[in-house]
């Protein structure tokens, strides 16, 4: 399927400053369009804080640049995003939570075809069973699943994902990288991910950002296609790349 031809990312000129310390200076970068681009660099380096400007929820104050598609529209509307905190409403079960969207754009046409999507969503996420529970009732790894459905269900042409799977045990991970790869295969991801090796499996791109102040990216493309077998001798020799590449940075705070 051809991606929509706004679900491109464009980063120019972005600075943004925090009291002392500036993060982004100067930086521009395009997404690559309908990929999976992927985000790596050491804690507080400002990885979250390039995907809430993303977002568009940087207070317009805070910093300078622009980030637009290409073309120069707007990202607004065109953005589904999966925040580090599940976020999930407590008074509101599995299936409401992830229908929370629908509910709040007052889509009452579309409600019956959206809630037989979020079913079929949850049964492949493993979550079926639990649709009619309270979030307070659920593992960590449960709420982040939940979390991962409602941004799967969003059906956005941009995709941002914070550490997606970091609260899965080893088993469950692997099969949400696989079911999360296959619902995005259209859409522009940034997702960002401590784990070397999940990158090194999902990402089309991967941009290391270093600091302390952030002005461009080192890049690396993993060879072959994504989904790729973490196994392979090829992956492993560029995950020894990629920590190399990571650990020649300063300690952030
Ligand atoms: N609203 C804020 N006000 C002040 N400082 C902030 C704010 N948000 C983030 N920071 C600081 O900016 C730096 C970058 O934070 P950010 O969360 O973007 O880093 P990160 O790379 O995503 O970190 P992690 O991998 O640990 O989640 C950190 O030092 C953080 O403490």
């Amino acid at each position: 399927m051809i991606p929509h031809p706004a679900s491109n990312i464009h980063i120019q000129d972005f600075c943004l400053s925090y009291q002392e310390r500036q993060i982004f200076k100067d930086f521009s970068l395009n997404m690559k369009n309908g990929k999976w681009n992927v985000l790596l660099g050491r804690s507080g380096v400002g990885k979250s804080s390039l995907l809430t400007a993303i977002a568009g929820l940087l207070p317009p104050e805070s910093y300078q640049g622009t980030i637009k598609a290409v073309d120069g529209s707007v990202l607004s509307g065109k953005i589904s995003w999966m925040t580090q905190d599940a976020l999930l409403l407590p008074w509101l079960n599995v299936l409401e939570n992830i229908l929370i969207g629908n509910r709040l754009r007052q889509l009452s046409g579309t409600d019956a075809i959206s809630e037989i999507k979020a079913k079929s969503l949850l049964a492949d996420l493993g979550l079926e069973p639990f649709m009619e529970m309270k979030p307070e009732n659920l593992s960590g790894g449960m709420r982040q699943r939940t979390a991962l459905a409602r941004t799967l269900l969003e059906d956005r042409p941009i995709v941002l994902l914070d550490e997606p799977f970091s609260a899965l045990d080893a088993v469950t991970r692997t099969e949400m990288h696989d079911l999360t790869f296959r619902y995005l295969s259209d859409k522009t991801v940034v997702m960002i991910t401590h784990d070397p090796l999940e990158a090194l499996k999902l990402a089309d791109i991967i941009y290391i950002l270093k600091g302390p102040t952030i002005t461009n990216v080192e890049i690396l493309t993993p060879s072959n296609t994504a989904p790729r077998n973490i196994k392979n001798e090829r992956l492993l020799e560029e995950h020894d790349t990629l920590m190399k590449q990571l650990s020649d940075n300063e300690t952030l705070s």
